[in-house]
């Protein structure tokens, strides 16, 4: 079956000092949704943006914001992350003490829910929340950073979700996050993937490079 493939460049690898620039440059060179990381220094090892940032960059694109949430207690910050634009707000179930009640606040701000599964994450937790959210999002790095190498025993999960995901009858994206490149995209995409979050390999040779690298990635 062949499926769209949707390309969402993480702006961790963007220039900060330009933001709203690169932000642009990626929408110019095609890229189909835009990722942006949020990092608290407490749940991951490692501090981004607010919704702030989220707020100044909107007026910059009309792509879709995929937002990762990457903070804990994440629940009361999805009003002002929602308010800023995000169109997709994804949370990872170890960031608040229900996933569930955090996915239905999410869809009740008029924003799409997304789920994280971390690489030791099993699909299995997936089975009540599947009827629940929007996009599940498979991450094959631990989070906190980008630039790390592809962890190949997600390739499983995302299979296993992929099934899952069909036998659903429901239309839920199958996100992967971490380590893409021109080689494990294709992977990404074979085990059941519909969208590539990749970041370092994006911004990879400055803005001249944004649209073929985007074209390779989804396999163009
Ligand atoms: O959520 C994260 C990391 O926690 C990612 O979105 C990375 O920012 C992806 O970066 P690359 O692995 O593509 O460089
Ligand atoms: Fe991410």
């Amino acid at each position: 079956m062949t499926r769209s493939i949707l390309i969402s460049p993480s702006i961790l690898s963007a220039d900060f000092a330009r933001l709203g620039e690169e932000v642009r440059a990626i929408d110019e060179a095609g890229c189909d949704w835009v990722h942006i990381d949020v990092m608290d220094g407490h749940f991951v090892p490692n501090i981004t943006i607010g919704p702030n940032v989220v707020k100044a960059l909107r007026p910059h694109t009309t792509k879709v914001f995929d937002v990762h949430l990457m903070i804990s207690p994440v629940d009361q910050y999805l009003e002002a992350f929602a308010a800023a634009g995000s169109d997709i707000i994804t949370v990872h179930p170890e960031a608040g003490p229900h996933i569930h009640r955090t996915v239905q606040h999410i869809r009740s701000l008029g924003v799409k829910a997304g789920v994280v599964l971390n690489p030791g994450t099993p699909a299995k937790m997936l089975d009540y929340l599947i009827d629940d959210v929007d996009l599940i999002l498979v991450m094959s790095v631990n989070p906190g950073f980008g630039g790390q190498s592809f962890i190949e025993n997600q390739l499983r999960k995302i299979e296993a979700i992929r099934k899952m995901i069909d036998k659903s009858g429901r239309d839920i994206h199958l996100q992967v996050d971490g380590g893409i490149d021109f080689t494990t995209a294709p992977k990404a995409i074979d085990a059941g993937a519909d969208v590539l979050v990749a970041g370092t390999a994006t911004f990879r040779g400055g803005p001249s490079a944004y649209a073929d690298n985007i074209r390779k990635l989804r396999g163009g």
